[in-house]
């Protein structure tokens, strides 16, 4: 596509990162339209301009609009992006796909989705492009990095990347987003960054149980450092290069979400080492934890292409096998001395 300039965009999902998402675009003076499932949510948005479950506290932009209607949210709008969990795009998608093919548009598409398809395990992008046709979109990018919503929604300093193969379509991204606390960097490695974005959530709920279990900042550098190692190993064995995985959307992203109380991911993992049990973390969230489902992904993937992730097989030990945390750190440590 060429590089366009973006006035009108619809924002897909009005949780946590998408509401906060659409607030940003709106302050960059975009007519945008946000769509939630839940009618109550609608009302909220539109006439309190908060967001209570997600995000209490927050006043949003007036100018935000939400509705409830898929369609009157997508139709016209020069950019669509996709902010729900994993396991909501495909659906999502097929909806909108529908909607554009009778409208016979061809918007941009952009999502933020971090995870990958359990059972199939694509990434998002990829989901994407097999629910939307060819000819109902001008592109796919990828918009990820280090970034919470609690900490955008309060105009911190933020960098993140937007990622396609297609240089113009990833410009047009960056200029749509950027302003002075929000900084975009583009990629052509699609690939690694939504690998990069998918696989940290892993290590993340790997952080967070060491903290729960009290173990300090020594062990945290430690899981860091070879967490990063083993979804490398996975992301270029899938086709990622591996400079990407030093960028915003792969280190940058692992000490993020590995470091910040923000996450829900490592608050999980928190949650997991205290001895809170998996079904009682998921209902106190009120929020997706995507590291639970992509480490099912991962060490399925890691399997089929015999790639070592020890890590990612620990972890999916405790929340899929009943392994106890501790044995399967003391597994971990027993495992036959290695060079870097
Ligand atoms: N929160 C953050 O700081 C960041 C999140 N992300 C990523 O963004 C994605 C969304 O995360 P986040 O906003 O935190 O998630 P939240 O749990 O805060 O919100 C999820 C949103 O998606 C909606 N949703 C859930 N399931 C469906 C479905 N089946 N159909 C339609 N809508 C659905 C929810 O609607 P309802 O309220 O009705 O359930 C809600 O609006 C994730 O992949 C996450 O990894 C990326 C960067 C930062
Ligand atoms: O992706 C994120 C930060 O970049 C958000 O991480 P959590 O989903 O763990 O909150």
């Amino acid at each position: 596509m060429t590089f366009l300039k973006i006035s009108k965009a619809a924002v897909i999902g009005a949780g946590s990162w998408g509401s906060v998402l659409a607030n940003v675009l709106v302050k960059n003076g975009l007519d945008i339209k946000i769509w939630t499932r839940e009618s109550k949510q609608v009302t909220e948005l539109n006439e309190q301009h908060t967001n209570h479950h997600y995000l209490p506290g927050l006043k949003y932009d007036e100018r935000l609009v939400a509705t409830d209607d898929l369609a009157a949210a997508v139709n016209g709008r020069q950019v669509i992006l996709l902010v729900v969990p994993t396991v909501a795009i495909r659906s999502v998608s097929q909806k909108i796909g529908k909607i554009l093919q009778t409208s016979n548009e061809r918007p941009l598409i952009v999502h933020a989705s971090k995870g990958l398809e359990l059972g199939t395990h694509k990434r998002i992008s990829e989901i994407i492009a097999e629910e939307i046709p060819e000819a109902n979109r001008a592109g796919i990018v990828a918009l990820s990095g280090p970034s919470h919503a609690e900490e955008v929604a309060r105009q911190d300093i933020t960098l993140i990347t937007a990622a396609s193969a297609d240089v113009a379509a990833a410009k047009t991204v960056q200029k749509m987003f950027m302003n002075d606390f929000f900084r975009i960097y583009t990629n052509q490695d699609i690939i690694g960054v939504e690998l990069g974005a998918a696989f940290k959530n892993i290590i993340a709920l790997g952080a967070g149980a060491l903290n729960g279990l009290g173990y300090g900042d020594d062990a945290k550098a430690a899981l860091m450092t070879r967490g990063l190692a083993e979804i490398s190993r996975l992301g270029v064995a899938m086709g990622a290069k591996p400079q990407t995985f030093i960028g915003l959307s792969g280190v940058g992203d692992l000490i993020v979400t590995c470091t910040s109380v923000h996450s829900r991911n490592w608050r999980a993992g928190n949650q997991l080492g205290q001895g809170v049990p998996l079904a009682d973390v998921i209902k106190n969230m009120g929020m997706v934890i995507e590291g639970i489902t992509t480490n099912k992904a991962a060490y399925e993937l890691a399997q089929q292409r015999q790639i070592e992730m020890p890590i990612t097989q620990a972890i999916y030990q405790v929340l899929y096998q009943g392994c106890d945390i501790k044995q399967a750190i003391a597994n971990l440590m027993q495992r036959e001395g290695r060079s870097e």
